[in-house]
């Protein structure tokens, strides 16, 4: 059991970190070594499977990141843009693989985890789930075959509490289109219409967000020609897909040179 990778979940009151924390528990694959949350939190100082509403797991929430990752070989960081950027320069400190699914990262964030990641491995993925990451090749291998008569269009939808639009997995989706076709995405993007827009340009990639409920991901992808539509589709109903995929990750990087990956070469797709 001591042999198995530590893992530090960050975020841990979260949706994402306690699922985390339920998944590394029951994985026999790694042992749960810290648990973080943002300072304040009324969760800190408890044991982190109490303060879900468990047995004690003898973890207790700190809000001293750097401390939890010194004791770690992983740290799953599924929080905030301005959290992350943070774990990301401790976690490279401590030597520690940083699993990020934080999404609604901006070029600035991105660039100091480019930094990190010169000193130790970083595996971000804005979808952790095996069955997106798939949908990903099918949708640069589509487009690269359709040309232009056919419009692309990606439509997500997410529980009420999410803050970031599009979706991380919008945007996997949207690049995966734009390489497939050879152009940039910031170039085709066209990101939430409203008012007389005139008529769709041709060679655009369009995003729409649904947000209510508990609605867990949902991402279609259009390609509609005169005439016909192809319809690629992910449904998310669990979670645990996400915290799966993360772990598989934490593991698969022990080893690794420093750098960034993502789950494509996790899954090896
Ligand atoms: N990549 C994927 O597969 C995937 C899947 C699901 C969610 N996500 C992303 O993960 C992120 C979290 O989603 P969620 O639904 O769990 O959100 P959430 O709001 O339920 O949880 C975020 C947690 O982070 C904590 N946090 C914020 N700042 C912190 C700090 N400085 N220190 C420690 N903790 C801090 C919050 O207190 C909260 O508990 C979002 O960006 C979401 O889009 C990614
Ligand atoms: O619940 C969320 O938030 C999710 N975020 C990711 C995204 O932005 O695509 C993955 C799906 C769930």
């Amino acid at each position: 059991m001591a042999d198995l990778p530590g893992i530090v979940v960050t975020g841990a009151s979260g949706r994402m970190g306690q699922m985390l924390v339920r998944t590394i528990v029951a994985s026999g694959k790694a042992r749960l070594v810290g648990a973080v949350e943002r300072a304040g939190h009324d969760w800190v100082g408890r044991d982190i499977g109490a303060a879900m509403g468990g047995a004690a797991i003898g973890v207790a929430v700190t809000d001293d990141p750097l401390e939890a990752f010194a004791k770690a070989q992983a740290v799953i960081d599924f929080t905030a843009p301005a959290a992350t950027v943070e774990f990301a320069a401790l976690a490279a400190q401590a030597r520690a693989v940083h699993v990020i699914g934080t999404t609604g990262l901006e070029a600035a964030h991105l660039a100091k985890i480019d930094a990190a990641a010169r000193h130790a491995v970083v595996v971000r993925a804005g979808n952790m789930s095996l069955g997106v990451n798939l949908l990903v090749r099918l949708t640069q291998k589509i487009a690269a075959a359709l040309d232009e008569d056919w419009d692309v269009e990606i439509v997500e939808a997410h529980h009420r509490m999410k803050v970031d639009a599009p979706s991380g997995t919008a945007l996997m989706l949207g690049r995966a289109a734009a390489e497939g076709r050879g152009v940039d995405l910031d170039d085709a993007m066209d990101s939430g219409r409203h008012g007389i827009t005139g008529a769709r340009k041709r060679g655009q990639i369009g995003f729409a967000a649904v947000r209510g409920g508990d609605i867990v991901g949902e991402h279609d992808v259009i390609f509609a020609a005169d005439g016909e539509r192809v319809i690629l589709r992910h449904v998310a109903t669990d979670r645990a897909i996400f915290a799966r995929g993360a772990l598989r990750a934490a593991l698969w990087g022990q080893g690794q040179k420093p750098g960034q990956y993502d789950m494509m070469d996790v899954l090896g797709l």
